[in-house]
């Protein structure tokens, strides 16, 4: 049980997604990037993973915040670690940051999982073990055919319908788009979706997060003619009150926050001083399964659902084992890719989805993802 070893390896791996210069991510020609598993390891050999980018998981966050909590340690004792890392951020100079805390909390749930060959869901307690997908589009480009007008997002919302998708949420322009961002032209395009995909499937927006307040409403106000479900990022989450005021003023759904810090302890702000409708939570976002339960329980005391943002295998295990969440967010989609291809790192999807749009959680052991050791080996460079 006793936690002798903490790991980084770094690795290539292709891929057609490209940041830019605000971090979202377009389709491209692959290339190659580098990754990170973290190995969480037990006296008696068991080995808990995950992934994240190489820097989340540097040698002097490993060596002088991680290694110094967990050598040692229990590793069944989630609660505590998550805990004494989180404590140790404030004096961190900024180094310890909600990612890492998120790697470490998964792959000590993997661990968890693998060692009683169980899936972390249900470890957690299930509620399903299949859950409705909305294809979560990227954010719009200048790309001919891409998603560079209306009419390329109603083409392309049509293709996620045949694909078996019942919602859909839309990414529109940003900066550094030429044109961006645009409140007319992300209206354009929401309904062109919606006069594509009909009244039935359901349509949510994610916008341009940095709109003024009056913007937002012009925003909002459209969508609710448009009949969708929620409005998502519409403005610097770090303005609470521009979120209060915004709900207050719109019926459409307020959904948030996903990008703000603060972890499950500022989403309770958020509730109590009623800046969303819907809550939202990410593993990622709040530093790992072990808050986003803790975000997901308190928006159920308040009668509230709670979004997940993101896809992959963390986030699929904590809305397997939640009730107050509608959706997996199966992303991120663009003409151009082929998201079933998944990553050359795993032997099959994490999230494998039917024809009629749901996600299955696959039933192997701890976040279930079928790693592909092997080529981890054959392309490490650290
Ligand atoms: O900003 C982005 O690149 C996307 O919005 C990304 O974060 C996406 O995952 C998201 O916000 N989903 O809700
Ligand atoms: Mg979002």
């Amino acid at each position: 049980m006793i936690i002798t070893e903490v790991s980084a390896q770094v690795f290539r791996t292709t891929t057609r997604r490209h940041s830019d210069s605000a971090g979202h991510a377009h389709p491209g020609p692959p290339h190659q990037v580098e990754q990170a598993i973290l190995t969480i390891r037990t006296e008696d050999g068991q080995e808990g993973h995950s992934f994240t980018a190489p820097e989340i998981v540097r040698p002097h966050v490993i060596d002088k915040f991680v290694k110094k909590v967990l050598i040692g340690q229990d590793y069944r004792d989630r609660e505590k670690l998550w805990q004494e890392l989180a404590h140790w951020q404030r004096g961190s100079a900024a180094q310890l940051t909600d990612r890492t805390l998120a790697v470490v909390d998964c792959a000590l749930w993997d661990l968890a999982g693998r060692a009683l060959n169980t899936p972390v869901y249900k470890l957690i307690g299930a509620y399903r073990d299949k859950v409705l997908a909305y294809g979560s589009i990227m954010c719009g480009d200048e790309l001919e055919g891409g998603l560079a007008t209306p009419e390329d997002y109603g083409r392309f919302a049509e293709t996620l319908v045949k694909r078996g998708y019942k919602g859909i949420k839309l990414h529109t322009w940003m900066p550094p788009v030429s044109w961006a961002p645009d409140v007319k032209m992300d209206l354009k395009a929401c309904a062109a979706v919606r006069e594509a995909v009909g009244p039935d499937i359901r349509l949510m927006i994610d916008a341009f997060h940095w709109y003024s307040r009056t913007d937002a409403l012009e925003l909002g106000r459209g969508l609710e003619k448009l009949g969708f479900d929620w409005i998502e990022e519409p403005m610097d989450e770090q303005s609470l009150s521009s979120y209060k005021w915004l709900a207050d003023n719109l019926d459409i759904p307020v959904v948030g926050p996903e990008s703000a810090a603060g972890k499950h302890w500022h989403r309770a702000e958020w509730v109590k001083a009623g800046a969303c409708d819907i809550l939202r939570t990410g593993v990622n976002d709040v530093g790992g399964i072990t808050p986003a339960l803790k975000t997901m329980r308190m928006a159920e005391c308040f009668g509230m659902e709670c979004e997940v943002h993101g896809n992959t295998a963390m986030n699929l295990h904590v809305v397997a084992a939640s009730k107050n969440c509608r959706w997996y967010e199966r992303g991120l989609l663009h003409p151009f890719l082929e998201y079933d291809d998944g990553h050359d790192y795993l032997k099959s999807l994490s999230d494998p989805m039917d024809s009629d749009g749901f996600v299955h959680v696959p039933d192997r052991p701890g976040l279930g993802e079928d790693i592909d050791f092997d080529f981890i080996a054959n392309n490490r460079v650290r």
